[in-house]
């Protein structure tokens, strides 16, 4: 099976844990990336069983309304069940780095509101210590050089993701060589940061259930 396969099958794995909860009135919220897109492909079979779906990113918005599949704005819903997205690391404790495709922000905000977060992911994206992927934080334009001050105060190395802006009009800033020791209190530091909307670390709300796509088939972690 190659990576492609693996991010479907997980894919898969996902609508087939959804699928009985689903109810006409089900709006789903939906992550951004080429796993959450394989995730969407699959969902569009599903039309008529759920009502609509929350985006975490104008790209895959987009993709839902090719699909003829309605989106909602967040602030129009007041029930999430399921957000369901990639990631670029997992760890066993479900903690996450997200953010490579630059939507961390949105992704953070559906999945804060969501009740059950279910991560999808290939193998590869499983990790024992998170961030040997770098860290993608998210910064108001004029802030950029201050951010990356204080964060080479915590010890890593921010770089510029020249040529990025985000779909809410800022910049990220990718920090490598981070020691994450416990993950919750980093995320919270480099959130009280002045200038950074919010960093690429989902640990004080990791998934509830990640599915990771091996070639023994799908294994599923939970909390
Ligand atoms: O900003 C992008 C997201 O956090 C993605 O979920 C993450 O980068 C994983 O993407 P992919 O499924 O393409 O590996």
């Amino acid at each position: 099976m190659n990576q492609d396969q693996l991010k479907q099958a997980v894919a898969q794995a996902a609508i087939d844990h959804i699928r009985p909860s689903l109810t006409d009135k089900s709006i789903i919220g939906v992550g951004t990336g080429s796993t959450a897109n394989f995730f969407i492909d699959l969902l569009a079979q599903h039309k008529g069983f759920f009502d609509g779906a929350v985006a975490s990113s104008e790209g895959t918005a987009e993709r839902l309304k090719k699909h003829g599949i309605p989106v909602y704005d967040l602030n129009s819903v007041a029930d999430l069940e399921f957000y369901v997205d990639g990631a670029d690391e997992a760890n066993d404790n479900l903690e996450l780095i997200k953010g490579g495709g630059a939507a961390l922000t949105r992704e953070k905000i559906v999945a804060a509101v969501a009740r059950t977060f279910i991560c999808i992911a290939d193998g590869s994206k499983r990790v024992e210590r998170l961030g040997a992927f770098p860290l993608p934080v998210e910064v108001i334009p004029m802030a950029r050089s201050h951010v990356a001050r204080e964060l080479v105060k915590l010890g890593g190395d921010p770089v510029y993701r020249e040529g990025v802006v985000t779909d809410n009009g800022n910049v990220i800033l990718d920090v490598h060589n981070l020691m994450i020791g416990f993950a919750p209190e980093l995320e919270q530091q480099i959130n009280n940061i002045v200038g950074v909307v919010t960093n690429g670390l989902f640990a004080n709300r990791p998934a509830d259930l990640l599915l990771l796509g091996t070639r023994n088939g799908v294994e599923t972690l939970t909390r």
